[in-house]
């Protein structure tokens, strides 16, 4: 008898995978290795950014007070007593008209509390005149105007972007706390699928999802292990979970998860005792996707059909995949978008389009072909329109959520 399975709507779905996501332990890595990692540890200041007053200009250092009454018609000289670089201090301390030449980024001397940019000066023998006055502080970059000691400058689940890098360096760490990513073993699963030097006889395809869902992991940078393309064969896939599952924190495999013969994902699940989470999803597509438990591990069966696939790792996997990293915020963004023409499809579930999303103008568009065995459509996307179940008729200017898949790429043409 064929299995009934009762659709769990979207939400839900998504919260059951995070719900069951483990975070990962905590190791120290090296701020040079730690890119696309989460931050497990708030970074706190250890000292005030800048350390000490400098100067923001090439210039000289001067004592405001000097200053007054400057004009045009009355420049003021001062007298050049010593000359310094960033990286250098300066041992004179200033009095009345004496500056110091300093450069960008050096600390300003004792005594002065201006700075004179060198544009603002005529030179002279022993120094320069000016024409204008100056305020005490007037183009000093002061100590702690960006942060002070002891102040959280990041939180823990931050994702360490070049920018994060910059400040780890800044506060002298040379290695951070992150959670470990977790490993994935990636199974694509059909006997239709021909390998890519095969040759493709009658009824074979080419295995898209394995790359595609490869290159997912790889954007996530995430250690991957591809295991070769099994035959619809039982006891074989069987032996290639269980043994993927001993060397892997997660396993993905894409295709024979729905009700076919050669569907064996879900006698699968049931051998290996584990805990099916979800086999059905009120959407399209992706709607046979499964997740399933085995103790800490997770189990993703990714439907075969490719834009299917694609929209399941993107709302099932992704986000667990970063609960397990520590990231603070697992969800993709979700924004609005006025559409750019009509859909007029009914929706009988929560539908994910492939789209373009034009930030610029704030519109979107279905990216072609859309059903769910589509593969040029995830090409051409950046994001997926999603309507939802019991509406239809949609029009050119109506607006729509758009869940960004890819940020980085939101113009795909670029
Ligand atoms: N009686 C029913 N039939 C189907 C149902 C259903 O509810 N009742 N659901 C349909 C939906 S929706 C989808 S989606 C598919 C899901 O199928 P599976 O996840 O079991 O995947 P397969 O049967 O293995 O393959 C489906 C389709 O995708 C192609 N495929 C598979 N792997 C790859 C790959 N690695 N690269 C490219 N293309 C791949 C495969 O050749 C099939 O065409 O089931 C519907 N049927
Ligand atoms: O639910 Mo299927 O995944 O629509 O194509
Ligand atoms: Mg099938």
């Amino acid at each position: 008898m064929l299995e009934k399975r009762t659709p769990l709507n979207v939400q839900e779905a998504i919260e059951r995978c995070i719900n069951k996501s483990q975070k990962m332990l905590i190791v120290d890595i090296s701020i040079d290795d730690s890119l696309g990692y989460y931050l497990a540890e708030d970074i706190i200041a250890t000292y005030d950014i800048p350390m000490f007053d400098k100067s923001p200009y090439d210039g000289y250092a001067i004592r405001s007070a000097a200053s007054k009454g400057a004009s045009g018609d009355n420049r003021l000289s001062f007298k050049k007593i010593d000359h310094i670089g960033a990286g250098a201090v300066s041992e004179s301390v200033l009095s009345d008209n004496e500056a110091v030449r300093i450069m960008t980024g050096a600390q300003i001397p004792e005594g002065a509390d201006a700075v004179v940019m060198l544009e603002q000066t005529v030179e002279t023998d022993d120094g320069f005149t000016l024409r204008k006055s100056f305020e005490s502080g007037e183009n000093i970059s002061k100590q702690g105007e960006e942060c002070t000691k002891g102040e959280v400058v990041l939180t823990a689940g931050t994702k360490i972007t070049p920018g994060v890098i910059a400040v780890l360096a800044t506060f002298s760490y040379q290695s951070v706390k992150v959670r470990r990513k977790p490993t994935v073993a990636l199974i694509a699963t059909g006997s239709e699928l021909a390998a890519p030097d095969e040759e493709l006889a009658p009824g074979k395809i080419r295995n898209s999802n394995g790359p595609m869902i490869a290159g997912l992991l790889h954007d996530m940078a995430i250690e991957t292990e591809s295991y070769r393309v099994t035959e619809d064969h039982y006891e074989h896939l069987l032996a290639i979970v269980e043994e993927a599952l001993s060397q892997h924190d997660i396993v993905i495999t894409t295709g024979g998860v729905s009700v076919g013969d050669f569907d064996f994902m879900p006698a699968i699940y049931k051998a290996l005792s584990a805990e099916v989470l979800f086999n059905k999803v009120a959407m399209r597509p992706g709607s046979v996707t499964t997740v399933a438990a085995k103790g800490s591990q997770l189990l993703f069966g990714l439907s075969g059909n490719p834009s299917a696939c694609y929209s399941g790792f993107e709302l099932f996997a992704k986000p667990a995949l970063k609960e397990m990293m520590g990231a603070a915020d697992v969800h993709a963004p979700v924004i609005k978008a006025r559409l750019s023409s009509d859909f007029t499809k009914a929706n009988p579930f929560t539908r994910f389009i492939r789209a373009e999303l034009d930030i610029v103008s704030g519109t979107v568009r279905p990216a072609g072909f859309n059903k769910s065995n589509a593969v040029i459509a995830i090409a051409r996307s950046n994001s997926m329109i999603i309507l939802p179940g019991g509406t239809r008729g949609f029009k050119e200017g109506d607006l729509v959520d758009v869940m960004v898949t890819r940020l980085s790429d939101v113009g795909y043409t670029w």
